[in-house]
Parts: C-alpha cells; structure tokens; sequence
C-alpha cells in the first residue's frame, strides 16, 4: 500500500470516529429531551442541564474521542510549517486571554448580552486602546475564546463565559485589588489569570532551567526553578505568595486552587477506583496532608461506618475541622473523625492504619522527599495496611509504553483505540501541563508508575495496583507493605539523592548512586529519568533495569525508530565542571538575576 492510501485510511478513520461520536451525542442528549450547548451561548453555568450531560460517561468518551480526532486530524493534513509555527506562537492565546480577563471583558460582554460591545466602549471602560483591544480579542475570537458578532463588536460565547467573576464590571474596575474577594464563583478566572501570568511567565524561563538542570534527580544544584528566575527570588513559590506585596497573586493562587478542586471534585474517588466500600466497618482512614478532608468527607458521607483522622499542618488543620462542622458534623458527634496536626516528615502517630490515603501529595515533591514521607507511614504500617496515593499518572505517548502498559496486569491503563494517539492527545494534555507547573514552581513532579513504583519500593511498600476510574484523572496508586527479608531489607535505599550505605553481606545490593564520568554530554534526566547509576531490579513485574547510566549512553541516530529519553544528547555544548562558572557566557547556566 502506497504513503498516500495510508495516510487516507487513516484520515478517513479518524473522520468516522468523529462521525460516529457525534451520532452517539446525538442520541443521548435526544433521550434526555436536551439540546446539546452552543458555543455561540453567551453565558455559561456548569449546573445547566445540557452542561451536566456532558459528564455522562457515555457523552465523556464521545467527546474525548472527537477532541483527540480533530487534533489529530488537523495534525495529520495541515501543512507541518503552518501547525509547527502555530505551535511557537501559542504563548499569545494564554498572554491575550490574561489582558481580557484584567480587562474585566467577560464582566463588560456579561451586561451587553447576546449582542456584544463594541471595542470602543470595551477599552473605554478601562481607558485603554481600542485597537489594541481589537487586536487582542480578535486572536481570541478566532481561538473560539469571545465571539465577534459584528467588525469590532465582541460578545462572550461559551468558553469566555466561563472566566465570569460574578460582579459587576464596576465593581472590578474600583476595587482591582479586591476581584478575587468573593463568593469563589470567579475561581477558574482566577485560575486562568494565574496560569496566564506566574507560570507563564515561569514557563518562558523553563529552557534556560531545563539546559542547565543536574542530570542527577533531587541534586541541590537544581534547585533553581523556572520560577525563580522569573520572578527574581531565592524565596520559595509558597513563600514568595506571603510576602505582603503579594497578596493579589496569594489570593488568586487561593482561588485558583478551588477551581482546580471543581475540576477534580473529591467525590472523583468514588467510583471505578480503590473500594473503599471493601473496608470492613470500624476501619480507620489516615488522610495525610489533608487539606479541609474534602476527599476522606467524600469516603465517610458514602460509608459512614469508616473512622477518619485528618492530618495536615498545624496551621491548616483548624479549617479542615470547620469544613467538616459545616459538611458533616454527625461524623464528629459521634467520634468517628479526628483532626490532627502532623507535618508528615515526622514520624507517623497512628500506628493501627488501615488506609494511609495521600490525594495530590507525592506530585508536589522530588523522589527523596516522597521518599521520606513514605518511609514514616511504612514505619507506622501494620502489615494490613494499604497505602492509597491519589495522584495523575502520566502515560507515555507511545502504543505499547512496555513496562508502563501491562506489567502482570497490575495497572490496565485505558488506551485510546488507533489510529488516536494511546494517550488520547491533546484530549488529555492536562497531565502533563500540570506535570510541568509542578516543576516551574515547585519541583514537584507528576510520576509515570515506573517513578511510583520506584519511590515506594525505595520507602518499603511494593505496589500492588493501579487504578484508573473512568472520567477521572485522579489515578488511585496501592501498595503494601515489602515485608523484609533476610536478604533483602524493606527499605532498599536507591533513591539518586540518598547517600549509598555500603552493602552489608548477604544483603540488597546497594546501587551506585554517583553518575559515572563520562566524556559524552551525561544522559538528560528529566523528572521521570530513573536515578543514574548502575541498578538492577526486577520489582512487579517491571524491568526496571537502569544499567543505561550516563556512561553508557550511545548517540542514537534519530530516524523512525527515535531516541530513548534517557539517552538524548544534549545539543549543549559539553559541560564545564558544575559550580564552576564558565568565562564564556554562552556555557555559564544562566544567573538567576534576568539575563
Ligand atoms: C495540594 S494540597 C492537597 C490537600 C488534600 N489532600 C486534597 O486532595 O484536597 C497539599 C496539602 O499538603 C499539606 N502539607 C504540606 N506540607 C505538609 C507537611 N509537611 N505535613 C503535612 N501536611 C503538609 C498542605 O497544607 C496541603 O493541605
């Protein structure tokens, strides 16, 4: 068969997928008497009924389907100049989208309705440009963000409703400071404005941080983030948000974090993952790192037989009670949940766990941190106990990932059928977004089952399964306790930033945790590199052979066949010593003032 009918049968796969995902919207929302919604809709609310239907599990796969299609789709037809400049030049949807929504556009379009505003009345309500608004909105619109009814008058359709701060534009434009003051319904625009300003502006420093990162994971070295050096501080994300001229962003990044609990609801956990129903009454849930408890809350209204201790920091730990008082105070009259404050890198106070439940944890923390975390619940651990991590699992974007895809059957991960990418695409790019804005701000990290595998076996847990429940991209992680042996103790020690004990006879081999000099640039080592070194371990049925350290990275031609991630040679020129600076600016890593 010629290129040619190939890539057309392809096409015209990907063309019926689409077909027949609209057929089966068709036919659902026909049986519940609802049209579909219009983009054209100039208001949105998630409880509008034809809203609702989309998070049908039928209406869900159908639309995942069609969203990945046409990615794909356009992918595959459009000229690969035109789709690779779109791509450099995508930094101006978030940047335009940040001006509207400072704008307080949507707010404006909000009260001039199905109509529009014309760009003259648009900018004259914050005294700006009209044509430089124009301008903006323009790009917007032909992104299907805001419409344009009319040359130069914009009205809201769907996808702008969405950023609504619920007041009114008056309001907003008196009292800036105070727009994410509120009811919470502006939190995805407060979300929107924080991705379109701190980790967009921490995204265009991720190159500079990246070339110049530590092939080793969890080396000091690294820990210069993207965030850093693009907001000019050695202090934390967390602690820069509580500086006192930070209040804005601190309050924004508040709500923002509301909005990303809307777009993940803890009662998420419910349905298709670990069952919590299988718990015999009486079993006690340790949710470590609780937050207000909105998850293990979602666990006790369902199964109210089950005792619950939340734990979070001494400073959190008050509102996680009052949320529990305003949602469920019959589970605190009668006894069955504690509030605890704990900080999780000491040792673990409840020893008779049956769960230790972890949601969105480990993704804030390098492996030796997780590891750490890990360590104080295995100490604590009966040899009952189930350990439950809630996070993202990041899927490779390759069919057949290997080890990621089918060890033993532990973790069947739900692929998208072919000719779609297995990850479904863009569909579900979201995991790796947030994979990212975990590193740009916080070097955390969203783990493939690989890196999960790694770090419990590193804490003394083995993982058992992994689940992933339709709809959710909250994967439930499980694992168990190792159970030491003679030969093999529970806690193995390989983690790349732990200091390697020398191996006692009879014991685990301990791995060699310094890289191996090399002449050829060393091996990238992005989040998800395995630790450098020479380690071998053979751990649920995953190959987890990592002879592939620096030393032994070969130049792999690229071609059809690619690279290995872990054996990519840096374009860089080789580097100088680390923590020496180069007399040549073009190989000192960037300082962290602007450069
Ligand atoms: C992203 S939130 C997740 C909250 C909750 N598990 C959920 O899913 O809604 C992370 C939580 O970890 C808590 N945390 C951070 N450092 C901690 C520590 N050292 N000990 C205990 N909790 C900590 C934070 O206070 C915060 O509530």
């Amino acid at each position: 068969m010629s290129t040619t009918t190939t890539t057309l049968s392809t096409l015209r796969e990907l063309a019926s997928l689409i077909t027949t995902s609209i057929d089966t919207i068709e036919a659902t929302y026909a049986s519940h008497d609802v049209d579909f919604p219009s983009l054209a809709a100039h208001t949105f609310s998630p409880t509008d009924p034809a809203e609702k239907l989309r998070q049908d599990p039928i209406v869900s796969g159908a639309i995942l389907a069609i969203v990945a299609a046409t990615a794909q789709l356009s992918a595959e037809v459009a000229s690969p100049i035109v789709s690779g400049m779109q791509a450099s030049q995508s930094h101006f949807i978030s940047a335009c989208l940040n001006t509207a929504l400072e704008l307080n556009v949507v707010e404006l379009l909000s009260e001039a309705g199905p109509g529009g505003m014309h760009v003259r009345e648009i900018a004259g309500a914050s005294n700006t440009n009209p044509g430089l608004v124009a301008r903006v909105l323009r790009l917007l619109a032909t992104h299907h963000i805001f419409r344009e009814v009319s040359t130069d008058v914009f009205a809201n359709n769907r996808i702008s409703a969405v950023f609504n701060k619920a007041k009114s534009p008056r309001e907003l434009f008196e009292k800036p400071a105070q727009r994410f003051d509120g009811s919470g319904s502006e939190s995805l625009a407060a979300l929107a404005e924080h991705m379109s300003t701190i980790n967009f502006r921490s995204a265009a420093e991720l190159t500079n941080t990246v070339k110049y990162a530590s092939p080793m994971n969890g080396s000091k070295s690294k820990q210069i983030l993207p965030f850093h050096r693009a907001f000019d501080t050695k202090l934390s994300f967390y602690e820069w948000l509580h500086q006192p001229e930070n209040v804005l962003p601190f309050k924004r990044f508040a709500l923002a974090m509301k909005g990303v609990s809307e777009m993940k609801p803890g009662d998420g956990i419910l349905e298709g993952g670990f069952d919590w129903g299988s718990l015999p009454a009486g079993s006690q849930i340790v949710d470590v790192g609780s937050g207000n408890g909105q998850v293990s809350l979602h666990i006790a209204q369902k199964y109210p037989e089950l005792r619950i201790v939340n734990q979070d920091l001494a400073s959190q730990i008050a509102g996680a009670e009052k949320y529990w008082q305003q949602n469920l105070p019959l589970h605190i009259d009668q006894d069955l949940v504690e509030f605890q404050a704990h900080d999780f890198f000491t040792p673990q106070p409840v020893k008779d766990a049956d769960i230790f439940l972890l949601r969105y944890i480990t993704h804030n923390w390098q492996d030796d941190k997780v590891v750490q975390i890990l360590q104080h619940l295995r100490n604590a651990a009966k040899p009952e106990t189930r350990l439950v991590l809630i996070d993202d699992v990041v899927p490779g974007a390759a069919r057949n990932s290997g080890s990621e895809s089918d060890s033993a059957n532990l973790h069947i991960r739900p692929v998208a059928p072919a000719p779609l990418l297995p990850n479904w695409g863009i569909a579900k790019a979201q995991t790796y977004y947030t994979d990212l804005i975990m590193y740009l701000l916080v070097d955390g990290v969203e783990r493939t089952v690989d890196a999960f595998s790694r770090v419990l076996d590193c804490a003394g847990w083995k993982l058992q399964r992994v689940y992933y429940p339709s709809g959710a991209d909250q994967s439930h992680v499980v694992a168990i306790p190792l159970v030491a042996t003679s030969h093999a103790p529970a806690t193995r020690h390989l983690c790349p930033s732990r200091p390697a004990r020398p191996a006692a006879a009879g014991s685990h081999p301990q791995p060699d945790v310094q890289p191996r000099q090399s002449k050829t640039f060393p091996a990238f080592a992005g989040p998800q590199a395995p630790p450098q070194g020479s380690i071998h371990l053979h751990h649920a049925g995953v190959d987890l052979d990592n002879s592939r350290g620096s030393g032994a990275s070969q130049y792999v031609p690229d071609g059809p066949g690619g690279m290995l991630a872990t054996d990519i040679r840096c374009p860089c020129p080789p580097p100088v010593p680390r923590r020496r600076r180069a007399t040549s600016s073009s190989l000192a890593p960037p300082p962290l003032s602007k450069d």
